[in-house]
């Protein structure tokens, strides 16, 4: 039996009223050739302006039986599995989640081996709203999850936007999260190219790095909203195991602290390099081809909320070799 390719999933993510539906709707638009399944999950909201995507699309899909993200029954994984039982498979999903949603737990539901190998991630979209994110970060714990676990920010509502205010939003976005594109915009216009996975800014190992073997951690930026990123470099290989060990653990430890982690490592005696990532609860660490030119060195990102570089280090260490 032929393999079928994954299909193509886009998690929508960001506060409530930041423009979510508003950004749907024109990705919609740009897809009128293909065949495109909304999947939504809103409290108490009426549905997606039917007129407009009821001939786009094929499917909408209402989670109404609480947020996706903490739901114990797994409405979304039943949806997919929905999905895969379809006559006609779709090119594309789009996930529309509630305004409070933890992204993380979501995005850990495709790195299920099952769900992976059905359907692919391809990136997870955050809505900003230019009017009040700031306000929101200080407010609301989701909010800042949701924008360290983006791997696309949009900051939308920015028509009337002074340039300079909008310049200082963008700095403050890429304060917190510097692994995603970020791009501001009005009426949730963002074009379906730019939410093609691309290689994300993983900073490269800096030429800062003192000599010898020393491993440095150290905070990229703070930013008022407690949320910051740390930065740890070392040229020594990670042992594997060791290494998901103390990551897991540690990403169950401080659940409400720990957003997302993000980077290449080096491994003990493996030629290629790994990818590290983890946003919630799930951690995946794969190989991801060679070091080409570059010598071998490890570079990880985390975001949280106040995270100290001491931390990180400390954390780390064990598992270097
Ligand atoms: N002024 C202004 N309003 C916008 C813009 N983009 C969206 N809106 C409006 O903001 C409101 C909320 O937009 P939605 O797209 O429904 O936001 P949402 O994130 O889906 O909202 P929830 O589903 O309630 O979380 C709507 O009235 C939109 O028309 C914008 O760029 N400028």
């Amino acid at each position: 039996m032929q393999k079928k390719n994954p299909i193509n999933v886009y998690l929508l993510t960001g506060f409530l009223g930041a423009g979510k539906t508003t950004l749907l709707n024109g990705l919609l638009q740009q897809s009128r050739d293909r065949r495109n399944i909304v999947i939504e999950n809103e409290f108490g909201k009426v549905n997606i302006d039917a007129s407009l995507v009821a001939a786009q699309i094929e499917n909408i899909y209402e989670l109404t039986s609480g947020c996706i993200c903490c739901s114990l029954d797994n409405e979304l994984l039943e949806v997919l599995g929905g999905i895969l039982r379809l006559e006609e498979q779709p090119d594309q999903v789009f996930i529309e989640t509630t305004g409070i949603a933890d992204a993380g737990n979501i995005i850990g539901m495709f790195s299920i081996p099952d769900v992976k190998a059905r359907f692919r991630l391809m990136s997870t979209v955050c809505v900003a709203d230019a009017e009040n994110v700031e306000t929101r970060l200080e407010q609301v714990t989701e909010v800042g999850k949701q924008l360290s676990c983006a791997d696309v920010i949009v900051l939308n509502k920015t028509k009337d936007l002074p340039v300079p205010e909008q310049l200082r939003l963008q700095a403050l976005l890429e304060n917190i999260n510097p692994l995603a594109y970020i791009t501001a915009t009005a009426d949730g216009l963002v074009a379906m190219a730019d939410l093609q996975p691309q290689e994300r800014r993983i900073p490269a190992p800096a030429a800062r790095l003192s000599a010898g073997d020393t491993a440095c951690a150290m905070p990229v930026e703070k930013t008022p909203h407690k949320i910051n990123t740390v930065l740890f470099e070392s040229p020594q290989p990670f042992d594997l195991q060791m290494l998901a060990f103390v990551l897991e653990m540690n990403f169950n430890v401080y659940t409400d602290q720990l957003y997302r982690i993000k980077g290449y490592v080096a491994v003990k005696d493996q030629p290629e390099k790994y990818l590290v990532q983890s946003t919630g609860n799930y951690l995946s660490i794969v190989p991801a081809g060679t070091w080409g030119d570059t010598p071998p060195s490890s570079t990880l990102v985390f975001i949280g909320k106040d995270l100290k570089s001491a931390t990180i280090e400390r954390i780390l260490r064990p598992a270097l070799k």
